[in-house]
């Protein structure tokens, strides 16, 4: 399973830093949404640029115009790009189209969807995405009760490639792996972290046992 670190921070001399931090132990280098909002789609060219061997998901969250947004990132030089998975399917189909003409991959991110969401995830995997991200935003994570159990169950039923993200952790990234996911998906659990490195390391060492 690879591991991806979320660059959950809101200017790019932060994002290098973080990134420089974490690269040696992580496969997949995110520019968060509220990123790519704060300092611009360039931010996605000065991190590939940086770490030209690391992939770089621009998590953009498209929710209409898929094939122009994704353009934008995949020009930038992003090798991943978000959709939302609860969007017209044409938006998906319009943000493959773009992965399908720069060679670059789109992941359907669920975000947001609870109900029927082993339904959705195995309808928007047949639209040509990577993978989809099973996904508990922040807001979500931030209320009482808030498990991650319920997103590997679903993972596990959908039968189709999928990633995690929603407060992945040292001590949930095992059961991430186990439950199949091709990537696990690591914010606050590195940036917040007071080695950032060595949290990286250690959540690496847990995705690859
Ligand atoms: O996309 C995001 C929020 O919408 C985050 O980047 C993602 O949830 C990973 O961060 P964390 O591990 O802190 O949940």
């Amino acid at each position: 399973m690879r591991l991806q670190v979320a660059l959950d921070v809101l200017d790019l001399p932060s994002a290098l830093t973080l990134a420089g931090q974490v690269a040696d132990h992580v496969d997949i280098l995110e520019l968060g949404t509220p990123l790519v909002k704060a300092a611009g789609i360039a931010a996605v060219s000065a991190i590939k640029a940086a770490h030209p061997d690391k992939l770089v998901f621009a998590d953009l969250k498209t929710a209409d115009a898929g094939e122009l947004e994704a353009a934008l990132a995949f020009e930038a030089g992003a090798d991943l790009v978000t959709v939302m998975g609860t969007v017209d399917d044409d938006t998906i189909r319009g943000a493959v189209a773009a992965g399908t003409k720069y060679g670059k991959q789109v992941v359907a991110d669920m975000i947001g969807v609870v109900e029927g969401r082993v339904a959705r995830i195995r309808e928007v995997s047949k639209l040509g995405v990577a993978f989809v991200e099973i996904h508990a935003g922040l807001d979500e994570q931030a209320r009482p009760g808030y498990s991650i159990d319920q997103l590997l169950a679903d993972g596990r039923a959908a039968g189709v490639p999928f990633s995690i993200a929603g407060g992945v952790k040292v001590d949930t990234i095992g059961s991430v792996r186990e439950a199949g996911a091709v990537v696990a998906v690591a914010g606050g659990a590195i940036y917040n972290a007071a080695d950032p490195g060595a949290a990286a390391a250690e959540l690496k060492k847990h995705a690859t046992r």
